[in-house]
């Protein structure tokens, strides 16, 4: 199935650039954070505060291992690489490609990250969390795209390049 999934650190640009990529692709666009929102009815900040990170990641997990698409960009959240299940489903329906970016390169991107809902154990660091994932995008991801120093347009032209010489050369 013809399904290109972004994952990567919150604020890596999965979703805005999720949706430029379909546009681009001709592709429909799923976040699987909305997903998530519309099956619990509620926002994932209040998931995560109501249930906690481990039933978060539980509902993460199933929404994403239900996904059944194609010819669709999937932007789901940054902590989709704890959910074994969803990440080998979603690899089987398409590419996984990681959008990498420097920690010193985010931290500057993201703002209040317990206002963003990003799963933070108590008194792990952006740091500590980055260390923690990057080696789980690695293992995932299919393809990495490197953004650093990139505008949102170049990167859109990075993962572009690097499909079509995908699909050429296979
Ligand atoms: N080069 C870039 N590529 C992607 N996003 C960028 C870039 N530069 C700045 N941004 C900003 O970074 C944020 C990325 O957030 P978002 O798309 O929600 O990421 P994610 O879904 O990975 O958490 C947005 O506010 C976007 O405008
Ligand atoms: O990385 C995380 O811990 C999270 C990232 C969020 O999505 P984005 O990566 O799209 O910001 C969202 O799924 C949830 O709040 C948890
Ligand atoms: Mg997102």
């Amino acid at each position: 199935m013809n399904n290109v999934t972004l994952i990567g650190m919150p604020g890596s640009g999965k979703s805005t650039i999720g949706v430029i990529l379909a546009k681009a692709l001709r592709y429909e666009f799923l976040d699987s954070d909305l997903l998530i929102q519309k099956q619990e009815k509620r926002k994932l900040s209040e998931i995560i505060e109501q249930d906690g990170p481990e039933k978060f990641k539980e509902i993460e997990n199933q929404v994403n291992a239900d996904i059944h698409v194609t010819d669709t960009v999937i932007a789901p959240g940054g902590s989709v690489i704890y959910c074994d299940e969803a990440m080998e489903h979603l690899k089987s329906i398409g590419k996984v490609i990681y959008l990498k970016l420097s920690l010193e390169s985010l931290s500057k991107r993201l703002g209040n990250l317990k206002g963003r809902g990003v799963l933070l154990k108590d008194g792990q660091s952006l740091k500590d969390l980055y260390e923690e994932r990057v080696p789980l995008y690695e293992k995932y991801a299919d393809i990495t795209i490197d953004e650093e120093g990139k505008d949102l347009d170049e990167s859109l032209r990075a993962i572009l390049e690097i499909i079509h010489i995908k699909e050429q050369g296979k």
